[in-house]
């Protein structure tokens, strides 16, 4: 299997502030890879950086065996078409009914004949359980049906590598099901790599070849889902079992900066 998505030793961050250290880890294709960890532990960071929005401080990103720091506009955005993202707001064109939010990628980027579009879209839309609402309105579809729709249209142009953030959040459990078993299918039938960033350990467990868990500005574990199940390791076990003491902080951690803040806003410290 070749890999899609490679990091080698990939340190990111904003500012002055170093976010993830010493990061590896590979998308091949036709697998589904999850990314997890606490809220702030930089997943949304790691994504970005797998566009080419964030580059990488130090180590390697390869996209498609292209090193991400050599592209050029045009060859990123090459790389950017062999990509679908879902982000965490689906993000639709409210102007545009579903047919044509899913059409959107196609008409940008190919010039199809009509009909073989129409079939395309219809048949995305089909494959997210929406083939009947090609003509509703955004404004007229609850926000699973959108999330459902930004799927579509993230697969639309059979994409080599799809990232999806928090593809299950705000989804009922029907919908998280169905979801996960669709991002499983699409991996294994258009043979391109998945990356999911995720809470949801159940779902994720089910469907995901690896999964790494990132925490306290690194990968705190990385396995197949059995293997981290079985894992002794405490940070593993409080991620994966929810618990509320442990080395998983729900703190947000306290900085010279928000102290300075306090004092200058409220006189205390
Ligand atoms: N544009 C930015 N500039 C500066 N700091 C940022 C920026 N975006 C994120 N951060 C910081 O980077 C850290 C990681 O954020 P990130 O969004 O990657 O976390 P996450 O794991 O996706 O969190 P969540 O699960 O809550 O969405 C946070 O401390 C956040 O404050």
């Amino acid at each position: 299997m070749s890999a899609i998505l490679a990091l080698d030793n990939v340190s990111l961050g904003y500012g002055q502030r170093t976010i993830l250290k010493d990061i590896s880890l590979t998308v091949a294709q036709g697998e589904v890879v999850a990314l997890m960890g606490g809220s702030g532990s930089g997943k949304t960071t790691l994504l970005r950086a797998a566009t080419g929005q964030l580059k990488a401080r130090s180590g390697s990103i390869k996209l498609f065996g292209q090193e991400v720091n050599s592209f050029d506009n045009k060859s990123l955005r090459e790389a950017r078409q062999r990509m679908g993202v879902l982000f965490q707001q689906g993000a639709l064109f409210t102007d545009l009914n579903v047919f044509e939010n899913v059409a959107f990628p196609l008409r940008e980027h190919l010039s199809l004949p009509n009909e073989q579009l129409q079939q395309t879209v219809l048949d995305k839309l089909a494959a997210v359980g929406l083939r009947a609402a090609a003509h509703l309105k955004v404004s007229e579809i609850s926000g699973g049906m959108a999330r459902r729709v930004a799927l579509a249209r993230a697969i639309v142009m059979n994409p080599e590598l799809i990232l999806y953030d928090e593809p299950f959040a705000g989804l009922d459990p029907i919908a998280v099901g169905v979801t996960a078993r669709l991002i499983r299918h699409l991996s294994t039938t258009l043979h391109c790599g998945s990356l999911i960033i995720t809470h949801d350990v159940a779902e994720t467990f089910e469907i995901a070849d690896q999964v790494y868990l990132i925490g306290q500005g690194a990968i705190k574990a990385k396995g197949t889902p059995a293997e981290l199940r079985d894992a002794v390791d405490p940070y593993v076990e409080q991620f994966l079992r929810g618990l509320p003491d442990g080395p998983v902080k729900f703190d947000y951690p306290l900085s010279a900066e928000f102290e300075a803040w306090l004092v200058k806003h409220t006189g205390c410290s």
